[in-house]
């Protein structure tokens, strides 16, 4: 038997319940088939995937270590667990979810203090001052690290936070903190501020693929139908359908539907009765609808879509073109 391609799902926390819906969606239904607590599972009819259910931050490393073949997890996680990221792991699509900030964040009080610059010049007041180094508390310490050498910002030193890192500057374990944030309601609530230019990483959940992996021509086929489905569903998500039967539709009006309303025609220009398939971004298409009806069009109609399976697949060349490098 081949060795099975695994797939890692977030198994707690904020990603696991849209990650699952996001599988869902794309068709490829995750089962357990031992119980809620079993952390292996299965996807309805592909036989040699293996669900991985994870944290999401062990996705993140085991991603690096080449043990999953693809995973969803935070940017966040992939840039300050993996140095060089982009070369182990391909982030091969955002997932519109899990969206968060990795901040630099300082005590509201310290008014004069707005941008890394002034953060620059406060702490090394702070070093000549106090004979010491200001305290940053956060877990992302290679982003911190990286982030503060670009803003020649030297005279710190980190205090690796396990969590609460919020509460450090008002324990006084911290002088500040850097952590990811999304409502900025835990960092109000403790008296904290983000600096202007303090925003370090906008990170959201990502589908991502080990470069590491053993990709055998099996591995590659699977990913191939899991890409596929997935990248069907995107493809549907961004349009609608709209039909409609009219004389005269011509290639001019199809260009100008195009250049207006961002449309394609999948199918082609009208049939020999004059039916025509168009796709709309879900914005224009009243707008669209209007222009149809004043060149002729009695009705129109508008449907969702499920799936659009187009002979390319943009995910899946994506992913052949990372591990050909
Ligand atoms: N407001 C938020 N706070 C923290 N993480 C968030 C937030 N919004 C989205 N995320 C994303 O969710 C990821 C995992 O966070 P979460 O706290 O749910 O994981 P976890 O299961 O607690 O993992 P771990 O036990 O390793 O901390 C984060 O790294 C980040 O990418
Ligand atoms: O900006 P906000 O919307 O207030 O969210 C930010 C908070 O949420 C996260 O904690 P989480 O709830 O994941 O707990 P954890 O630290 O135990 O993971 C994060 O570490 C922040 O503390
Ligand atoms: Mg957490």
């Amino acid at each position: 038997m081949t060795a099975p391609f695994v797939l890692a799902v977030p198994s707690k926390g904020r990603l696991q319940e849209n990650a699952e819906a996001f599988f869902t969606r794309a068709g490829l239904s995750l089962a357990k088939p031992r119980g809620a607590r079993d952390y292996r599972g299965t996807i309805a009819g592909l036989d040699n995937v293996e669900i991985a259910y994870l944290s999401a931050s062990e996705i993140a490393s085991q991603l690096a270590r080449g043990m999953v073949h693809l995973g969803v997890t935070g940017e966040d996680l992939l840039r300050e667990s993996i140095p060089d990221a982009d070369k182990r792991v391909l982030l091969i699509d955002s997932l519109g979810f899990g969206s968060a900030n990795v901040v630099v964040a300082v005590p509201q009080a310290w008014i004069d203090v707005r941008t890394m610059a002034d953060l620059d010049d406060v702490t090394t007041g702070f070093r000549a001052q106090h004979n010491r180094r200001m305290r940053v508390a956060t877990k992302y310490i290679n982003l911190t690290r990286n982030f503060f050498a670009a803003h020649g910002v030297v005279d710190y030193r980190i205090v690796e936070s396990a969590g609460a890192t919020e509460g450090a500057p008002a324990v006084g374990t911290a002088e500040m903190i850097v952590d990811i944030t999304t409502t900025g309601a835990t960092l109000a609530a403790n008296g904290l501020k983000v600096l202007d230019d303090g925003v370090i990483l906008r990170s959201q959940a990502n589908l991502v693929a080990s470069r590491e992996a053993d990709w055998s021509t099996e591995a590659r086929e699977t990913a191939r139908v899991i890409l596929d489905h997935i990248a069907a569903r995107a493809r549907a998500s961004k349009y609608r359908e709209v039909r409609t039967r009219f004389a005269g539709c011509n290639e001019a009006l199809l260009n100008e539907a195009h250049n207006r309303f961002g449309v394609v025609a999948p199918f082609g220009g009208p049939t020999s009765s004059g039916m025509l398939t168009l796709h709309c971004p879900p914005v224009h298409l009243y707008a669209l609808g209007s222009f149809l009806r004043e060149h002729g069009a009695d009705t129109v109609s508008i449907a969702s879509l499920d799936y659009v399976l187009d002979r390319e697949n943009p995910l899946f060349a994506k992913l052949e073109a990372f591990l050909r490098q």
